[in-house]
């Protein structure tokens, strides 16, 4: 990385859930920062608190213990009103299923999507960007899955948010389609110069990685840096 700017601090962060008796430890002490730019593969198997965090990240949920911080401003004081401007404003989240709306085109759910922010990009500029620039009046059923997904990264993406959090970005796609998506978060990153985090018990995306977080547990056990990072196209699973 040239420039290391502090995007997001995370510091002592814990949460517990209480299930009857039992306390779920599901996030234990995680403590790191996510550049500016930078490209983050967060990964663990089932079970090791990555959507836990993911969700903490992107403002859907509190930790019981710890702070996080978005630009030095911290977003665990911040209010329901608050946290709603910042998943709406800072935060672009693709998900793993899509998550489109069936009975809007593929430009309606970019547009939507933007209708509630404050600085969205050009929608069909970012139609084009993600190669879907033929494809924007075809509804979720009339695209393949790639397609699908591509479409749910335009939406994140047309926000201009600080940071896009991935969660599970390939793991309903095979592996061509996964590989051309991982390539094209890479050039979001890269083009936009926004931070990509994503999410995955999918040991060989990390090799794509400015870092690579390992969680197992419920904790962080290794933060490796990856002075050369993987083009996606050379990743093999
Ligand atoms: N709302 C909840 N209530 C109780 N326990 C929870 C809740 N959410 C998560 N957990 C537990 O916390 C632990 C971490 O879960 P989490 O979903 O963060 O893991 P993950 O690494 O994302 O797993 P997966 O890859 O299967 O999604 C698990 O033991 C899970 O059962």
């Amino acid at each position: 990385m040239m420039d290391k700017k502090v995007l997001m601090r995370v510091e002592h962060v814990s949460k517990t859930y209480q299930m009857g008796e039992v306390v779920v430890h599901a996030l234990q002490d995680a403590s790191f920062e996510l550049y500016e730019g930078e490209f983050v593969v967060i990964l663990g198997p089932s079970g090791s608190g990555k959507s836990t965090l993911l969700n903490i990240l992107g403002g859907m949920d509190s930790p019981s213990k710890g702070n996080v911080f978005i630009q030095g401003q911290e977003i665990t004081n911040y209010n329901d009103r608050q946290l709603t401007v910042y998943r709406r404003d800072k935060v672009g989240f693709v998900f793993q299923f899509y998550n489109l709306i069936a009975n809007l085109t593929a430009r309606e759910n970019v547009e939507l999507a933007t209708e509630i922010c404050k600085d969205a990009l050009d929608i069909d500029h970012i139609m084009e960007e993600v190669g879907l620039g033929d494809r924007k009046d075809h509804f979720p059923s009339q695209m393949s899955g790639g397609e699908q997904q591509r479409v749910a990264i335009a939406r994140a993406v047309a926000k201009n948010p600080l940071i896009l959090l991935c969660d599970e970005p390939t793991g309903a796609l095979d592996f061509q389609t996964g590989i051309m998506t991982l390539s094209l978060l890479h050039k979001i990153n890269k083009q936009f110069h926004k931070t990509v985090v994503i999410i995955t018990h999918n040991t060989p995306i990390g090799e794509m990685a400015d870092r690579v977080i390992k969680m197992r547990s419920g904790r962080i056990v290794e933060i490796k840096e990856n002075i050369h990072p993987l083009p996606p196209e050379r990743i093999e699973w």
